[in-house]
């Protein structure tokens, strides 16, 4: 029945979904029988030593597969399942293991699957051969044939080839074909404008595999880190592929040093940058660039007949149609703003609110729905206008930390899941007291577009603070990339500025911001005294003279100490370390240190070199034992 099955999806060129649903002993079973009958299949685990880790689902992007086994037991990780779903061939089939544990997600995905055939539920009650025999009831027509290639791709590629000048966009669902379209592209290149090289850049040589294929060696790959600290400007012209894998800022880079032919990338938002991508990284490019884009909409790893992307859209809420962008103006009296929890949102509401996070944060993805349904931390605030849904604050409860774990965690010693303000104040600020606090963190904000500027933003973060206050919360925060019209929106509330980190952030291209606002006496003093101390600290980047009170002289001896004893890297104290240079030199300690150590402008990276040490870590190893003794000797 089995082989029926096979046979007939193969031929419909349809791929099967089976999710199973059962306890533990059972699921086991039937993993150890998918992997003892299935050669080529691609296990993903958590448990098991020979699957592959979940988070590492990204590796198989861009290939096709045509058996995949996802062991979600221990939890179901929506990103994966959706990517790699992406990647199954028709006729393909997915074994997914659910958690024997219920979650509102895990309903969401049984209840969703039972209007498409072929994505079907197996509990032990069934029977695998009444189901299959089931599912061929249901009529399987051949697949129609795929010419190779399509009209879409030959189309594509003569215009690639007669607009050699502009910059080729390819944004496409997954299976439309892509990077097949590119591959035959620089086949064509390659015999209009005979000795003019391309270069194919990707996240992973394994990604570029099918572009590769299809180029019969008209192009070779190079890593885009190669690309940008070897090779000069404008000296390559270049493809680049899966491009949502790859931070927005290195696309930029990319985009302004070399001669950009093509970009293909999916736009679904699970691949790496989340969906803003295209958003962002379209809007920035086709301001500077000469762009077009192209359509591919006829999937062809598999046939338009495929159930598995319909279901994925629908249990996931993927596909949403984009806001409008005219401003539409308001009065104030039109908002309402209401606290709920996702599960109790209707299904257009929830659809409202996940369309709204998707095109407004790159960081958004399909696991943000399952934390918001399944986790009982996670709040929304929604803004409504006319009963539409245009304004969301999602917050998060964290803290308090458990007492014996806050040693280790302020040490960096332990790092807990969620809980990023108490951990992120007590770790880069070795302020241990907050971790005894209950603190809301606004995790996403966002306004329809047509309708911001008009302070529902502000309205949402009002309406969040009255009820903290309330329920008696001591402290509210943030930590987001920071553009600098975000920190804008952040900066004009009461949320103030406690750190801006000095690295960028690799998908947004931004540091990384924390705010905060103290709600009870005491938490409003402490998050005073870290706003002066972060902005005695952006002074001090920029080269300006910095004042000190007695409070950034304490919190910059806590940095310092944590420094000295290991637990912070140099980079995170070279500011305190100044700061306690000035209120009391290492001079007067009758201590030096080599000149330049102390300036922002200097990393350890270029001082190791310029002080000859042999690497960072001996040089960050010295340094920690000068910063020992000179807190001891200016105690
Ligand atoms: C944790 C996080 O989510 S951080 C990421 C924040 N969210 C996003 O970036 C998603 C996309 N952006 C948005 O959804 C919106 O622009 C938001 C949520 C940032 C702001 O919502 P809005 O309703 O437009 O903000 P609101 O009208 O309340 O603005 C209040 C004040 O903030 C400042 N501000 C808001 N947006 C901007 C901006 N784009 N540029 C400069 N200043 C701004 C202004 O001072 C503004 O007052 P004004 O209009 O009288 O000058
Ligand atoms: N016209 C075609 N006819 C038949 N097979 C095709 C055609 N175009 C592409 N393929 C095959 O279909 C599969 C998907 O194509 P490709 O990898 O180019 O799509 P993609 O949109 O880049 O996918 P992904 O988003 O997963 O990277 C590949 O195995 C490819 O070889």
């Amino acid at each position: 029945m089995l082989k029926k099955y096979l046979k007939a999806i193969k031929t419909a060129q349809v791929r099967a979904v089976f999710l199973f649903d059962g306890p533990t002993p059972w699921l086991q079973a039937h993993r150890r029988a998918a992997l003892s009958h299935i050669k080529d299949i691609v296990h993903i685990s958590d448990k098991h030593d020979d699957a592959s880790a979940m988070h590492r689902y990204r590796d198989y992007l861009g290939n096709t597969h045509h058996f995949l086994l996802l062991d979600f037991t221990t939890t179901i990780h929506a990103d994966a399942l959706a990517a790699l779903l992406g990647t199954l061939s028709g006729g393909g089939v997915a074994f997914v293991l659910l958690p024997p544990q219920d979650s509102p997600f895990r309903q969401r995905l049984i209840n969703t699957s039972h209007k498409f055939h072929h994505v079907s539920v197996m509990h032990p009650s069934t029977s695998f051969r009444q189901l299959l025999t089931e599912q061929l009831s249901h009529s399987l027509e051949p697949a129609p044939p795929l010419a190779f290639p399509t009209r879409e791709q030959q189309l594509i590629v003569q215009q690639m080839v007669d607009l050699p000048g502009t910059c080729h966009l390819l944004m496409a669902d997954r299976g439309r074909g892509k990077s097949t379209t590119l591959g035959l592209a620089a086949q064509a290149w390659i015999r209009s404008y005979r000795g003019r090289e391309l270069v194919v850049t990707g996240p992973k040589p394994n990604s570029v595999a099918t572009l590769l294929m299809h180029a019969a060696d008209s192009v070779r790959f190079v890593a885009w880190d190669r690309l940008l600290s070897e090779y000069p400007n404008q000296s390559v012209r270049l493809i680049i592929d899966e491009a949502a894998a790859i931070p927005i800022h290195i696309l930029k880079q990319l985009s302004e040093r070399f001669t950009v032919w093509a970009i293909a990338t999916t736009v679904e938002g699970y691949e790496g940058c989340g969906r803003g991508f295209a958003v962002r990284f379209v809007d920035w490019l086709q301001v500077r660039k000469m762009c077009k884009q192209h359509q591919l909409s006829t999937p062809v790893r598999w046939a338009p007949a495929d159930t598995c992307e319909p279901w994925l859209n629908e249990a996931l809420l993927l596909r949403n149609q984009p806001s409008s962008e005219f401003t539409k103006v308001l009065t104030s009296s039109q908002v309402e703003i209401e606290a709920i929890n996702a599960r109790q949102l209707t299904e257009h509401q929830l659809s409202e609110v996940i369309s709204l996070l998707l095109e407004a944060h790159y960081q958004s993805s399909p696991n943000d729905l399952k934390l918001l349904l399944d986790d009982a931390q996670q709040h929304l605030l929604v803004a409504r206008v006319q009963g539409h849904i245009v304004g969301v604050v999602w917050y998060s409860e964290e803290g308090p930390l458990p007492a014996r774990l806050q040693l280790d965690i302020q040490t960096g010693r332990r790092r807990l899941h969620g809980n990023i303000l108490p951990q992120a104040v007590a770790f880069y600020l070795q302020q241990g007291e907050c971790l005894d606090w209950r603190w809301w963190r606004v995790t996403r904000i966002a306004v329809v577009k047509a309708y911001r500027r008009q302070r529902i933003g502000r309205q949402l973060l009002d309406k969040l603070q009255d009820m903290a206050q309330q329920a008696g919360i001591d402290a509210l925060g943030s930590s987001f990339g920071a553009s600098p019209k975000v920190l804008d929106f952040w900066r004009s509330s009461p949320f103030e500025l406690i750190r801006l980190g000095r690295k960028l952030n690799m998908a947004s291209g931004y540091p990384n911001a924390l705010v905060a606002t103290g709600l009870t006496p005491a938490a409003a003093l402490f998050i005073a005294q870290l706003h002066a101390f972060s902005n005695a600290e952006l002074e001090w980047r920029q080269g300006r003279p910095v004042t000190i009170n007695s409070s950034i002289y304490r919190i910059a001896r806590d940095i310092l100490t944590g420094f000295a004893f290991g637990n912070l890297p140099f980079t995170e104290a070279q500011f305190s370390w100044s700061v306690c240079d000035i209120k009391y030199s290492m001079k007067a300690a009758g201590l030096t240190l080599p000149g330049q150590i102390l300036k922002a402008h200097e990393d350890l990276a270029k001082l190791t070199q310029k002080y000859g040490y042999s690497s960072q870590q001996t040089m960050q190893n010295q340094l920690r034992s000068l910063a020992r003794e000179y807190l001891e000797l200016s105690r």
